[in-house]
């Protein structure tokens, strides 16, 4: 058995991260192992993959998508903090967004798109890390097989983990595609919508409360 193989054996969820980083030689493997089945389901399905102009190339097309683009969060290592002195003890709420959301559903494989926000109350002791951070710690999480009640802990616990705020508060809001365009065909306009809190920011109301105020506000963007 290759060692791609044993190793994508070894990790126990869809979305979480394998022991180590996959490097770019045994991720050129993946894609050639992918591409061979992609190919035997396009037989299945009766796709002539072969001679057919359009779908010639698709399998390996989508074998890459997989492992370089939908399933990325898994084989790489969470992104890079930068962390500033927060010389002024700045300790009050910051929340960003909205954080485009780009995931992949773990039932039908179909996108998941919607908007994230953070919310953060750092330490005046601690630091403050790079805005830009949370936005690539989004997409780092996103880019596995999700459900959003795990995605939303797991960006928190990541973020909790990282850089220990006093509290930290993440709300998801997002369109899942395998309930819109298939199966139910609900209104493209159905999302979901779910936070995690923690810290402050989990017992305390008026912070909670000051964070959605701040995440409606950025929802409906600048007044025009
Ligand atoms: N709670 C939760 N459910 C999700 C999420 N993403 C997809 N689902 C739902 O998970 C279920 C998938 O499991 P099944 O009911 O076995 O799938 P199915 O028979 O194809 O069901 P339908 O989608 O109703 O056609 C569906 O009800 C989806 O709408 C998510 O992030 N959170």
């Amino acid at each position: 058995m290759s060692v791609t193989i044993q190793r994508l054996r070894r990790a126990r969820l869809g979305n979480e991260a394998l022991d180590q980083a996959v490097g770019q030689a045994e991720r050129a493997a993946m894609v050639e192992s992918a591409e061979k089945k992609l190919e035997e389901l396009f037989d299945v399905l009766r796709i002539d993959h072969r001679n057919d102009h359009n779908t010639r190339g698709t399998p390996r097309r989508v074998a890459k998508m997989f492992v370089e683009e939908v399933l990325r969060g898994r084989y790489e290592a969470p992104p890079r903090i930068t962390e500033f002195d927060n010389t002024h003890g700045f300790d009050q709420l910051i929340v960003t967004g909205p954080i485009d959301l780009r995931s992949t559903c773990a039932h039908h494989l179909m996108p998941i798109y919607g908007q994230v926000f953070v919310g953060v109350l750092p330490s005046a002791e601690g630091k403050i890390i790079g805005l830009s951070k949370y936005d690539r710690i989004v997409d780092h999480f996103a880019a596995r097989l999700q459900i959003q009640e795990e995605l939303v802990r797991q960006i928190g616990q990541h973020i909790v983990e990282a850089t220990a705020p006093r509290g930290l508060a993440v709300r998801i809001s997002a369109v899942h595609m395998c309930k819109t365009q298939r199966g139910v065909r609900a209104s493209h306009r159905s999302r979901m919508v779910n936070c995690s809190y923690y810290g402050e920011l989990a017992e305390d109301q008026k912070l909670k409360d000051q964070f959605m105020h701040e995440c409606i506000a950025l929802e409906r963007g600048p007044a025009s």
